[in-house]
């Protein structure tokens, strides 16, 4: 996993006190970084417009514009005339060699934001708006430099934002990269050293983005094995009873030994999954919540006060009930308007899903702050994992997921690894992962899959 921080500048400036490291230094290895990768990248190409701002920023793009000059036809455009310390004397740098400065957006092949950074502090004026969505209607190649500008340091998108197919950002991941609103304008992200290795720029932190390689299948190593050593979920089924049967399935494939449905009623079940009226004494873990309907609380009661490991998904999210296991390391797994809900239900906030999508990380905070052993996972484009101080962000899911039955799909999953003995935030963000690359890995189109295709390519993995 990679780092991830809310802010940089306290890392920028441990660079100038204790590596003696100074502003211009940093900033000529910012704009070097983007330098390399466009000469990398795009050696074909021949024109790059490079936007820029008062700031830093901007300053990193005029910086950008003197490395590039001669060996691409560079312009440089102003939003705005210079007015940090580092901007003017980038511009007087750039009016010493003449490279090109133009008063209207031009065709090119490259275009480069560096508007606004990390110091966007208020609304996008006017002109801002129009500026973007000038950069934005034009068929180039898409760079931001830092962070799209428009994005804000909490991941907010007000008005508009750079539509970018790179981010290089400088020195380390931020936050405000990983909003979900965000994911449809960063592109790829790439980081840029500054002057030191990322280990020595990097300090500690609480965040972290998940990479595939974090991703622990349950692989099974010892031969003298038999079904009851992989576990027995159990699937708790309500009156939707598909959205059981399709997390039963989803465990089954992803190397439970034993699975049961437990339902009253009799089911049509695949051959291999059991059928149980109650909790099965050998269960190693249960799964509870999807499609449960109408339920007798006694009995949901009953169930969750189980001493095994337990996922709770969907329905329950709506029921005071759940409050009485909430200091247990047991995993949820809501999506946002259930989270809303849940978040009511705790006494932490009574807020619409537009305010949590624009604030997730704040109400992960305070909720795995308030309750400490739960493990939360939000769902999302970009799934937010939690237990206690640490958080964990999955980016590989996209909308081929957002169909009725993928959630199913993420709660066997889940229950799969509880079953098999994982820890809850291990199982969680395993279960995350594959449910996530799955979904990547169905390469047919990007509308058509359905939870078998999920279950098929986790099987695969
Ligand atoms: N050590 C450093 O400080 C480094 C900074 N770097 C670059 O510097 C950037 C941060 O620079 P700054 O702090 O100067 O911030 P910005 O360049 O993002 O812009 C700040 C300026 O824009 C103005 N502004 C903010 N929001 C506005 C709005 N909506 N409409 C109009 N004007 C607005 C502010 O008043 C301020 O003058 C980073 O994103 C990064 O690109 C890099 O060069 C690496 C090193
Ligand atoms: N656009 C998207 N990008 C990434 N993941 C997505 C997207 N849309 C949906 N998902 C994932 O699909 C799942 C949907 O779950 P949920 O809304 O509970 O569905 P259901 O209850 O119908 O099974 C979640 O894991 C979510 O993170
Ligand atoms: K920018």
């Amino acid at each position: 996993m990679q780092k991830i921080f809310d802010e940089v500048n306290s890392l920028d400036k441990r660079c100038y006190e204790e590596f003696g490291l100074s502003e211009d230094i940093l900033m000529e290895h910012a704009a070097l970084s983007m330098q390399l990768y466009i000469q990398e990248n795009h050696s074909d190409k021949k024109t790059i417009l490079i936007a820029c701002g008062c700031g830093n920023n901007g300053a990193d793009g005029i910086a950008l514009a003197r490395l590039l000059h001669k060996k691409f036809d560079v312009s440089l455009y102003f939003y705005s005339k210079a007015k940090s310390q580092m901007a003017i004397l980038q511009e007087k740098r750039a009016k010493a060699l003449d490279i090109p400065i133009i008063e209207e957006v031009i065709d090119s092949d490259i275009i480069v934001d560096c508007i606004f950074g990390t110091g966007l502090n208020k609304a996008l004026d006017d002109d801002a708006v129009l500026l973007i969505n000038e950069l934005n209607s034009l068929d180039a190649i898409k760079i931001a430099c830092d962070i799209p500008s428009g994005i804000s340091f909490d991941g907010q998108v007000k008005s508009v934002a750079f539509d970018a197919d790179v981010t290089i950002t400088m020195g380390a991941l931020k936050t405000s990269l990983f909003s979900d609103i965000a994911k449809d304008f960063v592109g790829e992200i790439k980081v840029a050293n500054l002057g030191v290795q990322r280990e020595i720029y990097e300090t500690s932190t609480n965040k972290y983005l998940l990479e595939k390689k974090d991703l622990k299948l349950p692989n099974r190593k010892k031969h003298n094995s038999h079904k009851g050593s992989y576990g027995h979920l159990n699937v708790v089924a309500g009156c939707k009873k598909g959205a059981g049967i399709i997390a039963a399935k989803a465990a089954f494939g992803f190397g439970t030994g034993i699975v049961s449905v437990v339902c009253h009623e009799n089911l049509d079940l695949p051959y291999h999954i059991m059928q149980t009226h109650f909790i099965s004494k050998n269960c190693t873990a249960i799964a509870i919540g999807m499609g449960l309907g109408n339920y007798e609380i006694a009995e949901v009661q009953k169930i969750l006060a189980n001493d095994v490991k337990k996922i709770v998904d969907a329905d329950l999210f709506y029921d005071e009930l759940l409050l009485d296991v909430l200091d247990e390391d047991i995993v949820l797994t809501p999506h946002p308007k259930e989270f809303c809900s849940l978040l009511k239900l705790s006494n932490i906030a009574d807020i619409s899903v537009e305010q949590l999508q624009n604030n997730r990380i704040k109400y992960v905070e305070e909720f795995t702050s308030k309750y400490p052993k739960v493990v939360l996972l939000l769902k999302g484009t970009n799934v937010i994992i939690s237990q206690g101080k640490n958080l964990y962000i999955n980016t590989f899911g996209s909308a081929v997921l957002s169909k009725g039955g993928s959630g199913d799909v993420l709660s066997g999953l889940v229950g799969s690894l509880l079953a098999q003995g994982y820890e809850p935030l291990d199982a969680a963000i395993s279960a995350s992962l594959a449910h996530a690359l799955a979904g990547a890995n169905y390469k047919k189109n990007d509308f058509s899959l359905i939870p078998s295709d999920l279950i098929e390519e986790v099987r695969r993995l």
